[in-house]
């Protein structure tokens, strides 16, 4: 159901900047059609807000933009926003970007803080030409028209109020003073807000500008800093689920939404977010980018909502209160009635998936039934997590140039860890290789090499089990990165079997690799076996 979303004085408007700011996390490249569907779920969340990229920065960001524009910025959906520099190609290209949804903005920025200023290589008078240039032209293509001055956290007072009445003068509506580095405190962070609200020309209360806050987490502080910018009278936050992006991240939107809305008698406001997504959100976001969700994360952690001592499971069995100050439904953590196992049908699952927000019929439900029935092989209950972990790995993997067919692994104390791989390509040929490594998962991945020829350094590899018990569901995340260049890819990868999961997440992160270098880039020189022609050959790789 659509989420409707309403206004007043006391709407903190959420701002989702998951689709840039989150993107510029080291490694959490997203394909576009990954773009579109964490900006469907943002939509279904209630963001206000979606910040979903930096058109200028190639063409394929650009296509990302106009394609959530058209397909998400609906009359009663969220406003579409565009990042641009204080240039005048930016800012245009940001408008080819989000032109076509129903409610677009610009968002252009420019470093104000005296090491910015030097980057630029431009004083303060040059600042502020700049500053007018930009928002002018920016307010010519567009009605709503957002201006940051970057690293207002380090910026003299003087200066910033300055650049803030430029920008209004020159038609923004909404002011973003963003904490760029993450270096302001929580008292003094208020007190700036505050001053800014109260003494910038044309920006005051009743003017109709709306005050915003965009903090990064450096010292850990990013959701006070927002909370108590809030306090002070800004009525937008810029956030991203699960806290994700640049350097140590961005504010987690999850954290200060649940914050306003647990809290409600110390901030008295309200937003548009219907809390319940928050788990499902939280989720897709972690696997399309291959990053991880660490188990005490507030709010959205593995353990955000268990209880392991004896005293806290006395207290929660006898009243919840007692040491929970949030339900787990409230950020759509559910307990079912209906149990699924082995003995369960299509009926069940199909209800239990629509429950989670998957509605699933014909080809995809009887495909997502077989996995599941392996899975209840496996284990005794199929959980929720492991219904989302099973139906990301199943529906939402990367463009496929190479998919695992099987694999046999050899490991133990006796012998050489050693992987046998049967691969295939997107051109219908199959592959079969042999690794051998120091232990199970090295060898598989050395066997994939053996494959895809793909050159990569191997940066991080996570594996945890969705839930608990010896036969959960395994899950992996691993990030990749060019041998010699700055990019990195994740991958994401659910089995019973840690090792099948352990490949495909290999394998995923491989298949974004390829499609950024370009598919014709890379293609298997002839040395693997084709068995269409039965020709088959094995490698091992030492
Ligand atoms: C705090 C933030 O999150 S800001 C957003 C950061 N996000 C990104 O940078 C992701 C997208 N960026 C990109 O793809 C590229 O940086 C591009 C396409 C925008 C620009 O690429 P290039 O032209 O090669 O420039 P490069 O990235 O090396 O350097 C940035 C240039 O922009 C200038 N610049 C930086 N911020 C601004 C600004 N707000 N307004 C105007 N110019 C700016 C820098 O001074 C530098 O200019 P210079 O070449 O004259 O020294
Ligand atoms: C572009 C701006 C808002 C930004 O991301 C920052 O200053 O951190
Ligand atoms: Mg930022």
């Amino acid at each position: 159901m659509a989420v409707k979303r309403t206004y007043d004085e006391n709407t903190v408007v959420i701002f989702d900047t998951t689709l840039r700011d989150g993107e510029q996390s080291p490694g959490a490249t997203l394909s576009s059609a990954e773009k579109l569907e964490i900006a469907r779920q943002l939509s279904r969340l209630g963001v206000d807000v979606i910040e979903a990229g930096f058109p200028a920065a190639s063409p394929d960001d650009l296509k990302a933009v106009q394609r959530i524009a058209q397909e998400v910025g609906t009359e009663d959906g969220p406003t579409i926003a565009g990042l641009a520099r204080a240039v005048e190609g930016d800012i245009r290209t940001a408008w080819e970007g989000v032109k076509d949804a129903a409610h677009p903005r610009i968002h252009t920025f420019l470093g104000t803080s005296p090491s910015h200023l030097r980057m630029l290589r431009i004083d303060e008078e040059e600042g502020l030409q700049r500053i007018r240039k930009a928002v002018t032209l920016a307010k010519s293509l567009c009605d709503d028209v957002e201006f940051s001055p970057m690293d207002a956290g380090r910026t003299d007072m003087e200066f910033l109020i300055k650049a803030c009445a430029v920008a209004v003068e020159c038609g923004a509506t909404t002011l973003n003073i963003p904490d760029t580095v993450g270096y302001v405190t929580p008292k003094e962070w208020a007190e700036k807000i505050e001053q800014l609200i109260q003494e910038t020309p044309g920006a005051g209360p009743g003017s109709g500008v709306i005050w915003s806050v965009h903090c990064h987490n450096d010292l850990g502080m990013a959701t006070a800093n927002t909370l108590a910018a809030v306090q002070s009278g800004a009525r937008q936050v810029e956030v991203t689920i699960n806290g994700i992006g640049e350097r140590a991240g961005n504010t987690s939107m999850e954290e200060v939404v649940m914050a306003l809305h647990t809290r409600k008698s110390a901030y008295d406001v309200r937003t548009n977010v219907d809390t319940t997504q928050f788990m499902k959100t939280s989720r897709m976001v972690s696997n399309y980018m291959g990053m991880p969700v660490q188990p005490n994360k507030a709010i959205v952690g593995a353990n955000a909502f268990a209880h392991e001592s004896g005293i806290h499971q006395d207290g929660v069995l006898k009243d919840a209160e007692t040491f929970e100050i949030m339900t787990p439904e409230s950020v759509g953590l559910h307990t079912s009635r209906l149990v699924l196992g082995k003995h369960s049908g299509r009926h069940a699952l199909k209800v239990r998936l629509a429950e989670l927000g998957y509605n699933v019929d014909g080809d995809a439900l009887n495909q997502v039934f077989s996995r599941f029935k392996v899975l209840a092989d496996a284990k005794k209950n199929v959980t929720d997590a492991d219904l989302e972990a099973l139906m990301t790995d199943e529906f939402h993997k990367p463009q496929e140039f190479y998919r695992l067919d099987d694999i046999q692994v050899t490991c133990g104390t006796m012998g050489m860890p050693t992987a046998t791989i049967r691969l295939s390509n997107n051109k219908g040929e199959t592959f079969i290789q042999a690794g051998v490594g120091t232990g199970p998962v090295d060898a598989s991945y050395r066997a994939v090499d053996l494959v895809a020829k793909v050159p990569n350094t191997l940066i991080e590899y996570s594996v945890h089990s969705v839930t608990e018990g010896i036969d959960a569901l395994g899950e992996v995340t691993v990030r990749i990165g060019e041998p010699n260049g700055n990019r990195t890819f994740g991958g994401y990868g659910a089995d019973s079997d840690v090792i099948v999961a352990s490949v495909k997440a290999y394998m995923a992160a491989l298949n974004r690799m390829i499609a950024s270098l370009g598919n014709e880039s890379i293609q298997p020189e002839g040395d693997a076996a084709t068995l269409g022609t039965h020709s088959e050959k094995t490698d091992v790789a030492e």
